[in-house]
């Protein structure tokens, strides 16, 4: 996993996250642009034309697949946070390779072939799901049981309720991967709003970003929030929901996202995937 961190437009710099598989040398980039948005108000996206397919039948070992647009810049969106400007260029294309494959249709070269799954593999993968299933089932109670005093004494920030998510991540990823973390200290203090892009090349990404047990408010497509379990704990911890085809939920994302915002006042920190980039 990887991370990349700009303070500003002209000079972005890199802080990579690496995220290990324990057997392989494979690697689950993810990438995030981070700006402290209350000086220099913009959101940026990753440049990696790679992705990282990640599915229950390949936890034993990432495939490398192109995309031909990982993201359309958010500069055009967001120039002036008065006048957000109309981005008129073509919808880009969607990330499925990961769809293709699976029915038999994808890239030839790009990723390997149903037969190519090992049992290894499905029963990783099982077992993956079912420890991140059973952890779930046992925290979300905790999670329950705390939110009044969350609501009561830190509504914004919700800490305890990350806390409780980052040992959920910790316990779903620590049979399965090896987290390592480069250059940690090039991201801001906790206390700083800023705005993280992801590139979300796989949905690892949130479990590692969990694991920084920071109070990241994620942007999260409103599907998600119907799956049982999950999707309470995304209500308890205040993930904000996006309809992504909905011009109006855009518009009061972009507000949120503006410095004189909530978001500057409460000091959070803001993660946005970059398919939201893609609309
Ligand atoms: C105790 C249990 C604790 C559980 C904590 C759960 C925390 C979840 C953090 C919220 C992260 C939500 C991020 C969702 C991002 C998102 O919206 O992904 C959609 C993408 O995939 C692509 O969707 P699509 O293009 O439709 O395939």
């Amino acid at each position: 996993m990887e991370v990349v961190a700009s303070l500003s437009r002209s000079h972005p710099f890199h802080c990579p996250l690496r995220l290990r598989h324990k057997r392989s040398c494979n690697i689950s980039q993810l990438s995030l642009s981070q700006f402290r948005a209350c000086k220099e108000p913009f959101v940026g996206c990753s440049t990696y034309k790679q992705g990282v397919l990640w599915n229950s039948s390949t936890l034993n070992g990432a495939s490398c697949i192109p995309r031909k647009h990982v993201c359309v810049p958010w500069y055009n969106y967001l120039q002036d946070f008065n006048q957000p400007v109309v981005h008129k260029q073509a919808k880009a294309s969607r990330p499925v390779a990961v769809r293709s494959e699976l029915a038999g249709t994808g890239i030839p070269d790009s990723t390997h072939m149903l037969s190519d799954i090992t049992f290894g593999s499905r029963v990783r993968g099982i077992g993956f799901y079912a420890v991140t299933a059973i952890a779930a089932i046992l925290l979300i109670v905790l999670m329950i049981a705390q939110h009044p005093f969350v609501l009561l004494f830190d509504q914004y920030r919700r800490r305890a309720q990350f806390s409780v998510a980052k040992i959920w991540a910790s316990l779903t990823v620590a049979p399965f991967f090896k987290i390592e973390y480069e250059r940690l200290e090039n991201l801001p203090p906790p206390d700083v709003p800023a705005v993280y892009v992801s590139n979300h090349q796989s949905f690892l990404d949130i479990y590692t970003l969990l694991t920084l047990g920071r109070s990241f408010k994620f942007i999260s497509k409103t599907g998600i929030f119907l799956f049982p379990i999950i999707g309470w704990a995304m209500y308890m911890l205040g993930v904000i929901p996006l309809k992504r085809m909905d011009s109006r939920s855009q518009m009061v994302l972009l507000v949120f996202l503006q410095p004189s915002s909530f978001r500057a006042m409460w000091q959070l920190t803001v993660i946005l995937f970059s398919f939201f980039c893609s609309w």
